[in-house]
């Protein structure tokens, strides 16, 4: 069954959300309206913003953002002429009322993340979203922790909630092929007409086409990506390669080919601060099942404590640490540096 008349698959470009982790949460006003410009144009149908870590993001904890998300928001409202506007929270780290302030800003799907085991923490957030008149999608983060059948009863708790997309959230870019296809079958296969599949898939392994173009084939209707990968760890699936490979396997998406490879090139690697790089952190993170969202912090205390960032990453995995737990990479560059002193 395809997404609807126009597209056999919709998909959100995630550059202006999980490419903020890439960019420390320092986008502007100009880069957002410039970026929302040229995938609008491109014929992008969904273009998420936020901080990284999802609305009220900006703290100690995570980095605080350089423009106030809700700014963003509105920018990105604001200049969208066909693209909708998606916004992220984790309950807990936003609030109810970040929701609402989203919603009266102009953002109109309400994305809800939790740990893929905690689908519960999202219940009253979906029904506040729904009675807003919001579109919802759900993330099960952390999807390769799991087994399918775990998965798709998390998934029915959300879809239950109001939500009417539940996505297998590959946060660590770890799963591979038939992990990622079973796992999408196996929500298919919960949440029948009830609620669509997505995707959210990372390229630590280097995977995040091949794992959505698995997902697709198992029945997934929407797709995240970011284009030039603008995401946490190796960044996110590229949409302008998954475009094009969509394109010679005529599968509709709406986005024209050549119109987004110039986004790409012209208009969104200039406001990165770097390629999203594959190197041995990135792909630490997917070998050890690693929140890509750790890599800058994993970086931060592998620097300030002179250990190696690829050996606290591959403890992070080794101890199953979820997002909210950044605090531990510390307690481990500690660990590393008291065994390289003794
Ligand atoms: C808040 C996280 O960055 C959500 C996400 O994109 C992921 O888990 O992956
Ligand atoms: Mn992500």
């Amino acid at each position: 069954m395809p997404y609807n008349d126009e597209w056999d698959i919709r998909i959100t470009d995630s550059s202006l959300r999980d490419g903020s982790h890439h960019k420390r949460h320092q986008f502007t006003v100009d880069e957002v309206v410039s970026i929302v410009t040229a995938l609008d144009d491109a014929g992008v149908p969904v273009i998420e913003v936020t901080h990284g870590d999802g609305l009220g993001g900006s703290s100690f904890n995570y980095g605080f953002s350089k423009t106030p998300e809700q700014e963003l928001i509105k920018a990105a409202a604001q200049t969208a002429k066909r693209a909708k506007i998606a916004f992220l929270m984790l309950p807990g780290v936003g609030v109810k009322d970040d929701i609402r302030e989203s919603a009266d800003n102009g953002g109109s799907i309400c994305r809800i993340a939790t740990h893929c085991t905690e689908a519960d923490v999202s219940i009253q957030h979906f029904g506040l979203a729904r009675d807003l008149g919001l579109e919802t999608v759900g993330f099960l983060m952390m999807s390769h922790t799991q087994p399918p059948e775990v998965l798709a009863k998390q998934a029915r708790i959300m879809a239950d909630a109001g939500c009417q997309c539940v996505y297998i959230v590959d946060s660590a870019g770890a799963l591979i092929l038939e992990q990622t296809s079973d796992r999408i079958s196996a929500l298919v296969a919960e949440l029948g007409n009830d609620a669509q599949v997505g995707f959210h898939g990372h390229e630590n392994l280097g995977l995040g086409v091949a794992n959505s173009i698995a997902a697709v084939r198992a029945g997934a209707l929407q797709i995240d990506g970011s284009v030039r990968r603008f995401g946490a760890g190796a960044g996110n699936t590229a949409v302008e390669a998954f475009a094009a490979v969509c394109d010679k396997l005529d599968i509709k998406t709406g986005i024209d080919v050549m119109k987004i490879v110039d986004a790409a090139e012209d208009v969104v690697r200039p406001t990165m601060p770097s390629e999203c790089n594959l190197g041995r952190m990135e792909i630490m993170m997917g070998y050890a099942g690693v929140y890509s969202s750790f890599l800058k912090h994993a970086a931060t205390q592998a620097d300030r404590y002179k250990v190696s960032g690829a050996e606290i990453l591959l403890r992070a995995g080794q101890r199953k640490l979820i997002g909210g737990q950044e605090d531990q990479l510390i307690d481990i560059a500690l660990e590393l540096a008291s065994e390289q002193n003794s």
